[in-house]
């Protein structure tokens, strides 16, 4: 057991208007560490959490790389620090308020208490359960998680979530060196290994609320990556190469 048990990830490119307020009302909750992974955010992202170092001292970590690596990778690197740091509970969370902090102890309780080993914050458990998306981002989603579902089978309806809670027995028996997607479909490969490996999965319904300040980093290429990785790993499973 490490010194606190709890760690929360949040990967920052740009997210200068919304880091300061995320970091107060995590610390708010108490017995849960923060690890922020900028990469390198021209708007001075980093700069604000090391400010905000100087009142959260050792609860609030930064890691910062040189440049826009992806979300994926951010994760992975933030996955190593939990093993080597001996996290038990492992969370994933966006800057944007997208993910309502509030929601970290029901997705920490369901793993602590034994109910899943992955607690998946979903925004498709419950109907759909997204604020202010327009129209075309929310058929996008929407399609894509089916598609996925479809192909993988895994019995989630959100397989893209990026808002979870993993206990690090899932982190050690998936080896997270393995995992090659980067973009949202990092997050469909995740869920797709601890599944493979027998690991419980449990969605929790959450609301997902689009983000006020800043922009979404989605581009073109994270939608393809997202289209032929399902198939990728479906044969790679087949073929028992995962
Ligand atoms: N370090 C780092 N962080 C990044 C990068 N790209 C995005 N981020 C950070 O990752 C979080 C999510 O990025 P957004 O760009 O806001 O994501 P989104 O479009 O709202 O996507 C959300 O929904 C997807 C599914 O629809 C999810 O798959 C995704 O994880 C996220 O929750 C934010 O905190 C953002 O700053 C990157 O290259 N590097």
């Amino acid at each position: 057991m490490g010194r606190h048990s709890s760690l929360v990830i949040v990967p920052t490119y740009n997210e200068s208007h919304n880091i300061r307020r995320l970091i107060r009302l995590v610390m708010k909750l108490g017995d849960i560490d923060l690890l922020i992974i900028d990469d390198g955010s021209p708007d001075g992202t980093a700069e604000i959490v090391k400010e905000e170092q100087k009142k959260f001292s050792d609860h609030l970590l930064l890691i910062e790389r040189p440049g826009k690596l992806g979300l994926g990778t951010a994760y992975v690197r933030g996955f190593k620090y939990a093993l080597e740091h001996d996290y038990q509970y492992i969370c994933e969370m966006d800057a944007d308020f997208s993910h309502d902090p509030n929601d970290l102890p029901i997705l920490i309780n369901e793993v602590k208490d034994g109910r899943a080993d992955l607690a998946v914050g979903s925004r498709y458990a419950n109907g759909i359960s997204i604020i202010n998306w327009p129209l075309s981002r929310l058929i996008l989603s929407y399609s894509a998680n089916l598609y996925a579902r479809f192909i993988t089978g895994l019995p989630i309806f959100d397989t893209t979530a990026g808002y979870k809670c993993i206990h690090r027995k899932v982190l050690e028996g998936i080896s997270v060196d393995k995992i090659s997607s980067n973009g949202y479909a990092f997050q469909i490969e995740l869920h797709f290994r601890a599944w493979i490996a027998g690991f419980r999965l449990k969605e929790v319904a959450i609301i997902f609320r689009e983000r006020e300040e800043g922009v979404s980093k989605m581009s073109k290429s994270i939608v393809w990556e997202a289209i032929w990785r399902v198939w990728a790993l479906k044969i790679k499973s087949i073929f028992g190469a995962l």
